[in-house]
């Protein structure tokens, strides 16, 4: 359960009597989630949740956040919507921290995942690019490059803890994708835009068999379009016993590039990409494995699941491991 902040109930009455969304009924911490507490809190007027942000979140980035879920609702996209105070202000203070009421977004997410839900997830992941696009704001991706080499860092000491030789591998892994990664040390970048960077299967929520919404936007960033579907093909194509399952990679790609075409450039850098998803969320998790306060209510993930992962992408041989033939996809600079 990520619960990190407990709210009294006076604090609640007191923060709730500056909204006109009813009198609350419940508020109970929800257990998912590893980065923030949320609430589910019901009132006389329905279901909500009341996120108080923590740790990975710069309070300097709420507006940014919350603003996209604005713009991205404007376009179509279905997602959590802030909800303004009486005197229209969504983000305000609780319990000492950063906190907001969103909108409750009816569905679930998949506990086991299908390939048609891989298949709606390219759909979906291609929209939200398309329908970012045109969002003023940017957001350089804190966890990218820079933010790999303080996490290789913090996480020296401990890494070798939870598995003899991992510290080398992580630092050896950061020198390589240093010399490989696009847009940096003078090598061609990759189309950027809008990317949600944690659109893991916790976060894409499915009813009646069709995807209903999207949440989760405290990852949202601007970034390589194309890592996007990275981060997505290591969070949805791999099966519970460590395989790469390719029918899930194809639909899912396919599917993103009949919405938004790929250039030939973003398909071949796939492989690049997925190494350099898999080092970040490894090293994220293994430093909330060394550092989760003793107390929290919070299940840590497993760092190790995403050094397999990233030992997949390592020694792939070409984009037909990725279930890919040529002509699969439709490509954007195609003749
Ligand atoms: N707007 C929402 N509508 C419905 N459920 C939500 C909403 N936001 C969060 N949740 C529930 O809370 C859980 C944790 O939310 P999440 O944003 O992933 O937390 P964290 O930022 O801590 O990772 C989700 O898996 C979901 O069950
Ligand atoms: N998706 C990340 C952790 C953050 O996930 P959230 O959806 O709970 O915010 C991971 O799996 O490491």
């Amino acid at each position: 359960m990520a619960v990190y902040t407990e709210v009294t109930d006076e604090e609640l009455r007191a923060f709730i009597a500056d909204y006109a969304i009813g009198d609350v009924i419940s508020c109970k911490g929800i257990a998912e989630g590893v980065e923030n507490s949320n609430y589910l809190m019901v009132t006389t007027e329905g279901p909500y949740i009341l996120t108080l942000y923590e740790k990975r979140v710069n309070p300097a980035d709420l507006p940014f956040f919350l603003g996209l879920m604005r713009h991205l609702a404007a376009r179509g996209i279905v997602c959590p919507q802030p909800v303004p105070g009486r005197d229209g202000v969504a983000l305000r203070v609780l319990a000492g921290r950063p906190a907001v009421i969103v909108t409750f977004l009816t569905g679930m997410w998949p506990r086991r995942i299908l390939p048609e839900h891989c298949a709606a997830l390219g759909t979906a992941l291609a929209q939200l690019h398309l329908a970012g696009a045109d969002y003023a704001v940017a957001r350089p991706n804190s966890l990218s490059l820079d933010g790999w080499r303080g996490l290789v860092a913090a996480t020296r000491e401990g890494a070798d803890g939870v598995k003899p030789g991992l510290a080398a591998v992580l630092a050896d892994e950061l020198a390589a994708l240093s010399a490989l990664w696009p847009g940096h040390g003078g090598r061609p970048g990759l189309p950027q835009g809008i990317i949600h960077a944690d659109l893991f299967p916790d976060n894409v929520f499915f009813r009646d068999g069709a995807l209903s919404g999207l949440i989760d936007f405290y990852f949202a960033c601007t970034d390589m379009l194309a890592y996007d579907l990275a981060i997505c093909l290591n969070a949805w194509c791999f099966e519970a016993d460590g395989a790469f399952n390719v029918t899930k990679s194809r639909l899912l790609l396919a599917n993103y590039a009949r919405v938004r075409p790929l250039s030939a450039a973003e398909v071949a850098a796939l492989p690049l990409l997925a190494r350099g998803s898999a080092l970040r969320f490894l090293l994220t998790r293994l430093y909330d494995w060394l550092n989760t306060p003793a107390g929290a209510l919070v299940k840590r993930k497993d760092p190790l699941e995403y050094l397999h992962k990233l030992r997949f992408h390592q020694q792939a041989r070409g984009l037909a491991d990725y279930g890919l033939a040529p002509g699969d996809l439709a490509l954007a600079d195609a003749p």
